[in-house]
């Protein structure tokens, strides 16, 4: 039987993530805090920004007016691709955290790994002294490969917590899921619902979401936590905000779940990691 509230996973380091998060990519900083307050008023926990973003202050503050104990958030930033290597990242770290308002961040990720420019591992190093310092719960990772983990396997002390990836089910990465299984790394997919673009206007989607009472969205994130993965829907849309964390009162059945795997079209949405250097 499904569960009708929240489900978890637990980190390597036996911290426990959500499985349904809140993603503020393209929320204009100004607009951040009424959809982020509106995903905690739903009852989300995590939060996931980036430097990028350019709204960690929203975040911030929001968290702050949320009333919720700071205990019970799992906030999430990524140091952004321009602050690769040891000083930068310090830095960077230092910038988000005054942003944020927050003493301890909960996870910290590398946003790409740019492997043309060969910064990741000492970025990674970076990361073990903060994480040492006792300022950041965990440390992960987002966007890398079999190749660019492995490197971090073997130059440097720990395993990524996670790995935040493009996942949907058009592009479902289970060879990747797999070998982060191997790893106990856990996978956090992006743009999980396709960017809210065709993937929902799927006719086998809307089969399976009348069946059930649901949206394809709500099936699609449904499908997500049945993989075993964590997944991070964005909107600013305070039904759709709701909408999207109300998938553990229902469950896909296998047909469901084979069904959904049709979509696989093998092709990305976004960038390629291997090859991606956008600074
Ligand atoms: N690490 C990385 O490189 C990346 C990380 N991310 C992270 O992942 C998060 C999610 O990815 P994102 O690219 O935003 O895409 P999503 O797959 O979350 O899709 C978001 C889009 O879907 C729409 N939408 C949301 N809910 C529904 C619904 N129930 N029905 C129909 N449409 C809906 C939204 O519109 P509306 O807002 O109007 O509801 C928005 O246009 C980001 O916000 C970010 O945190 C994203 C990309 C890359
Ligand atoms: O949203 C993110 O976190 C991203 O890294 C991407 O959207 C990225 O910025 C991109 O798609 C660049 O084309």
């Amino acid at each position: 039987m499904a569960t009708t509230s929240m489900t978890s996973l637990t980190l390597t380091n036996g911290m426990t993530i959500d499985q349904i998060g809140f993603g503020v990519f393209q929320i204009p900083p100004t607009e951040t805090v009424a959809p982020v307050r509106a995903a905690i008023e739903a009852g989300y926990r995590l939060i996931d920004t980036a430097q990028g973003y350019g709204n960690e202050e929203g975040v911030g503050q929001a968290v702050r007016e949320s009333g919720v104990p700071r205990d019970e958030l799992f906030i999430t930033t990524k140091l952004t691709n321009s602050e690769h290597g040891r000083d930068k990242t310090l830095r960077a770290f230092d910038a988000s955290m005054d942003k944020l308002g927050l003493d301890v961040l909960d996870l910290f990720l590398i946003h790409w790994p740019l492997p043309m420019y060969d910064q990741y591992v000492e970025t990674w190093k970076a990361f073990e002294e903060l994480h040492a310092s006792g300022r950041v719960r965990a440390i992960g990772v987002s966007n890398f490969t079999k190749e660019t983990l492995q490197r971090l396997f073997d130059e440097t002390d720990t395993v990524p917590v996670l790995n935040q990836i493009e996942l949907h089910p058009r592009f479902p990465q289970a060879e990747l899921r797999e070998f982060h299984a191997q790893h106990g790394i856990v996978t956090e997919a992006w743009s999980p619902i396709g960017q809210g673009k065709g993937l929902l206007d799927e006719p086998v989607l809307a089969e399976i979401a009348q069946a059930h009472g649901k949206t394809p969205a709500q099936v699609v994130l449904r499908w997500h936590v049945q993989l075993g993965i964590v997944a991070i829907p964005k909107s600013v849309n305070p039904e759709r905000i709701a909408q999207n964390i109300q998938v553990f009162d229902f469950e896909l059945s296998d047909d469901d779940m084979a069904r959904i795997a049709t979509l696989d079209t093998g092709e990305r949405m976004g960038p390629d990691p291997a090859t991606a250097s956008f600074r």
